[in-house]
Formats: structure tokens, C-alpha cells, sequence
């Protein structure tokens, strides 16, 4: 079941420097959020909390909370590796277990998350979840060949198909066409329409025409000055941001006169 996102004054730092500050939004289910902004603003670093990766780095903290389904990921009885299972993630360059066959990389997640898994329920989960990621028909055929085998657009939609076997109630995806052509960037923002009547998705994007495609709402994140936190500037729906945004320096960068 996806589920909406509560953040509230969240601070993010990396030791003592305090890289996001204040940051408050709410995060609809089964849509699309985008998260825009230029470098160093922050966005991967807000994106890595809200599965709480961002604390596997030493020194890593956050203060204020992330509420999902009326539960604070950060409260102490929470277990980080439960919040990382529900709340999936893609990466930017795609990832997949090179020598590991395209079957087993589907079920990597599931396989850390359990027990032993009779052999008629593995193969339904890589079905359903080659499907669920529009890569059934490509490897079909082939499951038994290594991840590396695939192109880089197949191999991300293996990435997502991996993410979803273990079916997350929310997907962070950190600019996962970057690595891609225009043709696999297409097939994955396909992927991310069709994706979001099952769960929420939040995606971190440099291309502004990316943005506006796939996504309900848009957060502009942004430095107040060098060597400033960035915050969170702006969130709004995405047509909106697109042509009537609130905040001026929301339009600057949108139109292109920084960042
Ligand atoms: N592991 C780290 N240790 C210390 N500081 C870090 C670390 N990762 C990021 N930072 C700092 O945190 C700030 C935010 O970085 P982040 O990568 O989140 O920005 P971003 O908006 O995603 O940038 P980009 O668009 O270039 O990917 C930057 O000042 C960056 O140097």
C-alpha cells in the first residue's frame, strides 16, 4: 500500500555541517514528487532521509521528523533496515549485481529479507516484478544471464524491477535517467507513470522537462548563499511551479537564469 510522507522541520547534517535546513512538506500517495534545485542544494541528501541511508554515513545525522503511515522513521524503537525495506530506492547509475543472473538480481532484496523461499513463489515475484517494470517481455527468455548482459536502460528498469520485489510502499529514485538515452529515459518515464497507481514515488531531477512530465508536485530546493543549508524554497503542484510559481527565485531557476 503506498502511503503519503510527512516531513517536519527536518535538519540534516553531515557531522557539523549542516547541509538541509527546515525542511517541511507532505508528500502525496501514489503520485509523483519531484525534487528540483541546483548542485549542492541538497536534494540527494534530503532524498537519502527519507530512508534513513543518509545516516549510514559516520557522522550523519538528522533532527526533526518523517512521518509515514502516523509513525516517525526516526523514533527510537524504529528499525532503520525495516524503513529501508519499505521505502525502496534507484540510483542514478544503474546497479545491478554484474555476475549475478538477471532471476537472482530481481530477488536479491527479498532473498537479504528471508527465509528460504519455495521455488514456484520466486518465480512469481520475478515475473510479477519484470512486469511491474516493463522488462518481462525483453528477458523472458534469458533470465539466466547476468545482470550485466542488459543495456543500461534495461539494467535500470532491472533496478526498479529489484526495488519493487520486495514491494516498497514508497520508491526514491535519484536522477535514475541520467546515466540513459533518450529512447531508455523515455521507457523509464513510462515505467514511473505506470508505477505510481501502486506507490508514491519521489524523484530527484536536473532536467526540468523531466520534471514536468512525470511528476503531480514539485519541491525547488535552493542556498540561501554560499556555504548556507539549502531548504526547501518551494512546493507546489508541478503545473504550477512550471508557469506561476510563488517564489521569484523559484521562476530564476526554472526559466533558466541560474543554477
Ligand atoms: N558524504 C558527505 N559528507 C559531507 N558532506 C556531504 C556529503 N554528501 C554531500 N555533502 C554536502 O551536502 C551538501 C548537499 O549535497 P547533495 O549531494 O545532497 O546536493 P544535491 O542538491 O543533490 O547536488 P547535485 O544536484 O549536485 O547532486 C553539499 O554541500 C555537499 O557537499
Amino acid at each position: 500500500m503506498a502511503k503519503s510522507i510527512d516531513v517536519s522541520d527536518l535538519d540534516i547534517y553531515y557531522g557539523d555541517f549542516l547541509a538541509v535546513e527546515g525542511v517541511s512538506m507532505t508528500i502525496r500517495a501514489r503520485s509523483v514528487t519531484a525534487l528540483i534545485g541546483p548542485s549542492g542544494c541538497g536534494k540527494s541528501t534530503f532524498l537519502r532521509s527519507l530512508n534513513r541511508m543518509h545516516e549510514v554515513i559516520p557522522g550523519a545525522r538528522v533532527d526533526g521528523k518523517i512521518v509515514i503511515d502516523g509513525q516517525n522513521m526516526y523514533d527510537a524503537d524504529v528499525d532503520p533496515v525495516q524503513v529501508r525495506r519499505s521505502v525502496g530506492m534507484v540510483f542514478q547509475r544503474p546497479n545491478p549485481f554484474p555476475t549475478m543472473s538477471i532471476y537472482e538480481n530481481v530477488l536479491a532484496g527479498n532473498r537479504l529479507n528471508s527465509k528460504r523461499m519455495p521455488k514456484s513463489e520466486a518465480d512469481s515475484i520475478v515475473e510479477k516484478s519484470l512486469k511491474g517494470a516493463n522488462l518481462w517481455e525483453e528477458v523472458k527468455n534469458r533470465l539466466n544471464k547476468p545482470g550485466s548482459s542488459l543495456s543500461g536502460g534495461q539494467q535500470q528498469r532491472l533496478c526498479i524491477a529489484r526495488a519493487i520485489a520486495v514491494e516498497p510502499q514508497v520508491l526514491l529514485m535519484d536522477e535514475p535517467c541520467s546515466a540513459l538515452d533518450p529512447i531508455s529515459t523515455s521507457a523509464i518515464e513510462d515505467l514511473i507513470h505506470d508505477l505510481k497507481s501502486d506507490y508514491t514515488i519521489v524523484i530527484v531531477t536536473h532536467n526540468m522537462q523531466q520534471a514536468a512530465r512525470v511528476s503531480e508536485d514539485t519541491g525547488f530546493f535552493n542556498l540561501a548563499g554560499a556555504g548556507k543549508p539549502g531548504r526547501l524554497v518551494e512546493m507546489n503542484p508541478t503545473s504550477k511551479i512550471f508557469s506561476n510559481p510563488d517564489e521569484p527565485s523559484t521562476e530564476a531557476y526554472i526559466s533558466g537564469r541560474f543554477g
